[in-house]
């Protein structure tokens, strides 16, 4: 399901792609299974990668600001969510981004969460996966060459920083394991599952003010991103924000209680390769799915809690500390500075953050929307090529 006017695009043949990759993303196996998995399925589908290798944390949002875009069809990330959050915001930073966002971006997951390339797995209709074969279909889904718009969430500070974010926003439980773990990192995935076990251990309660834009059809769909102050180049405004020092404007939510375990807004369907946080969630559908869990849940509920993540059921375990709210944007005001938030699995230190979802600001790998059977085309020659190979089942 996509909101009506989402537009596709596909990548031409021959395709040159720059591959950013980073070498130490999850248990550092990124450029061997690059070499092994990834790169014979581009040479049966035409497409020509370039390797970046990143020495250094911030060398590929350097590269992406001052690139010469016109020679690359496509950028590809292999890693983890952390360097396509460089990628975005990279690109962001240069004067002409609006032109550099119709570049087509890549995810094929090469750290330690995933998240956005399982989300994309599981946008095109395949089974659950996780590691090669995960690597295998977000491949297989580039090499088909379809690509559509993707949302952006703006995030500002208090601090007066701001970032483009597509995956999530967390603060409380979920970011601590996140940062917490990163010293597991080459345990893979199963960093997440060691780390919910510490954090669970020392389940902590952290105090602020969360309030929200709620997303119903009285309120319209995503605003478009136009630029702040119609200026060309400039940033596109967040049109639904007013400054932190100021109160939220009435029609926004303020959640009665101030004392949370946990608040995580996401804006995919998948938090990690093995958790399914927002079901109904989409590339494009204006929506930021925002989740919080009130003080008072015991260890045992929110273990439980997690456990059905996995199947995407948790709310339907009508457990009363968790709530969900599909939103336009948000705004939390944490006591004191103490903890630290994330933005697409990077930390940020803890204050003041507000954002609201910027409607397809960018591009992004999707496979071909089903449709019913009397309209389905034949296969692409491509298909038949890749299916000839063994790629395709
Ligand atoms: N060569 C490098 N050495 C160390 N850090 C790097 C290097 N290249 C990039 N980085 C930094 O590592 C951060 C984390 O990388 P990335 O997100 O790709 O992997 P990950 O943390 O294993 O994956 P995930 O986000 O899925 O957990 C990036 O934000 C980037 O700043």
């Amino acid at each position: 399901f996509s909101p009506p006017g989402a537009s596709y695009g596909v990548l031409p043949r021959p395709c040159h792609a720059l591959v950013l990759l980073n070498p130490q993303s999850g248990a550092g196996r990124a450029l061997d299974d690059f070499h092994a998995v990834v790169q014979p399925m581009l040479a049966d589908a035409d497409i020509t990668p370039s390797i970046f290798i990143t020495e250094r944390p911030h060398h590929a949002q350097e590269k992406m600001r001052d690139e010469d875009l016109s020679q690359w069809d496509t950028l590809v990330v292999m890693s983890g969510d952390g360097l396509l959050h460089e990628v975005v915001n990279g690109l962001m930073e240069r004067p002409d981004w609006e032109e550099a966002m119709k570049k087509p971006l890549c995810i094929l997951p090469g750290g330690s969460g995933n998240a956005l390339a399982a989300s994309i797995n599981y946008y095109a209709g395949n089974d659950h996966v996780a590691k090669k074969k995960l690597l295998t279909n977000c491949t297989f889904i580039l090499c088909k060459g379809l690509h559509t718009q993707m949302d952006l969430v703006s995030l500002s500070t208090a601090s007066g920083k701001r970032f483009f974010s597509f995956l999530g926003f967390g603060w409380g439980f979920i970011a601590d394991v996140d940062i917490d773990s990163e010293k597991y990192r080459r345990l893979g995935n199963a960093r997440f599952t060691l780390g919910t076990l510490q954090c669970l251990a020392r389940l902590r309660v952290y105090q602020g003010r969360l309030s929200y834009l709620p997303a119903g059809p009285e309120h319209g769909g995503a605003p478009p991103a136009l630029p702040e102050g119609g200026t060309e180049g400039a940033l596109p405004a967040d049109s639904l924000l007013v400054p932190l020092g100021q109160p939220v404007p009435a029609s926004w939510a303020v959640v009665p209680e101030e004392e949370f375990v946990c608040v995580y807004a996401i804006y995919q369907s998948h938090l990690g390769t093995n958790l399914l946080m927002a079901p109904a969630a989409r590339l494009d559908d204006g929506c930021i799915h925002l989740f919080y869990v009130r003080a008072g849940i015991s260890r045992v509920a929110l273990l439980k809690v997690f456990l059905a993540m996995g199947r995407g059921t948790h709310l339907d375990l009508g457990c009363p500390h968790l709530h969900h709210v599909p939103v336009r944007a948000f705004r939390l005001e944490p006591r004191g500075s103490a903890g630290v938030m994330t933005v697409d699995g990077e930390a940020l230190a803890c204050e003041p953050v507000q954002g609201q979802v910027h409607g397809r600001l960018c591009r992004i790998p999707r496979a071909r929307p089903s449709l019913p059977p009397t309209q389905e085309p034949p296969p692409p020659p491509l298909a038949i090529a890749l299916r000839g190979r063994g790629h395709l089942a």
